[in-house]
């Protein structure tokens, strides 16, 4: 079958929606949700999208005086933070020069983790000339009011999901009762130097990887970049965006596919950067869930005599591995 990435509107029929989650789930592990906006609205989108343009043109001594401290606390990650192609098969594909990856910065923002990870209010360093006024307390505002827009949508789809795998609707929830979930706002650039020389290889935003967690949300604005990999003719496809505020691109994260003994897709993915000096923005959500939530097989996954082919693992455990593989953090 050839490779797709389906489009499922959120306006249709409850089971329709449960089976299109389950059939996309087993089969690409990415979909783009249509029809989103009684769960978030585009005004909320473009107003957030707004304020993150507005947050990355701050200099960057300002950014820095909000550097996300370790795993748990929101804040600033700068360029080349994460090393994704250190987190699994997505380095080894030799397409890429090892000095070429990440060409991202990003701003972890968690409404549980407080306040202190938001810049604080400090008009005079907080003004660049010729750009927009950063205005630390809308840019809060905002993102605790999209990020609670977007976590709900994610608990919705878990309860669809759990309805697809045939198990109770609520499954999910002691896993998201204690969430660790967060935005990533990111902002790709490669700034466009004079005289550079001209790559030989594809410049990366963002490593080959896959995400860690159950379910991914991402709004991307309309440059592109994003790619699926498709296993079966071992090339990248595409990820068309739609016009902001109108779309938001899931993917099925690694716990879920461990949940399913690997059935539902945990499915590689990567971020070209955009053209020298083109600015893109995206916001993945990622909700990583209850540290101590067990990821086991889910009975209804495992067909007779078939055996599990993960280990029972927490979910904090699983998260700070990864964390620590990408990062080359310490435990904390
Ligand atoms: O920006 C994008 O399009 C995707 C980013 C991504 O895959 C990630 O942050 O995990
Ligand atoms: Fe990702």
């Amino acid at each position: 079958m050839a490779f797709s990435i389906p489009t499922i509107s959120l306006s249709k029929p409850k089971q329709e929606t449960v089976q299109a989650l389950r059939d996309a789930s087993l089969t690409s592990g990415f979909f783009q949700l249509t029809d989103i906006e009684p769960h978030v609205s585009r005004e909320l989108i473009l107003q957030m999208f707004d304020e993150t343009r507005k947050f990355f043109q701050l200099p960057s001594s300002e950014k820095e005086k909000v550097t996300k401290r370790n795993h748990l606390v929101g804040g600033y990650e700068g360029f080349r933070f994460y090393d994704l192609a250190k987190t699994g098969d997505g380095g080894k594909k030799g397409e890429v020069d090892d000095e070429d990856g990440g060409w991202n910065e990003g701003f972890a923002i968690a409404p549980e983790w407080g306040t202190n990870c938001f810049p604080q209010a400090n008009p005079s360093d907080n003004k660049m000339e010729g750009i927009d006024a950063f205005d630390p307390a809308t840019f809060e505002a905002t993102c605790k009011a999209y990020f609670h827009a977007v976590q709900e949508l994610g608990r919705h789809l878990l309860s669809l999901i759990a309805q697809g795998l045939g198990i109770e609707q609520d499954f999910f929830e002691g896993y998201l009762d204690h969430q660790n979930s967060f935005c990533r706002l990111t902002h790709y650039y490669r700034a466009d130097t004079e005289g550079a020389p001209t790559p030989t290889k594809v410049e990366i935003g963002a490593a080959p990887h896959t995400d860690w967690g159950a379910l991914t949300l991402l709004v991307q604005d309309e440059i592109g970049g994003l790619q699926v990999y498709d296993r079966a003719l071992n090339q990248w496809h595409d990820v068309p965006p739609h016009p902001l505020g109108t779309g938001i691109v899931c993917n099925i994260g690694d716990l879920l596919a461990r949940w399913t003994n690997n059935k539902y897709r945990s499915t590689l993915h990567r971020v070209l950067a955009p053209k020298r000096g083109v600015h893109r923005y995206s916001i993945p959500f990622f909700n990583p869930g209850n540290p101590s939530f067990p990821i086991k097989t889910i009975y209804t996954c495992l067909a007779e005599g078939e055996t599990p082919q993960f280990d029972t693992i927490t979910a904090g455990e699983y998260i700070t591995s990864k964390h620590m593989e990408s990062t080359g953090a310490k435990k904390v």
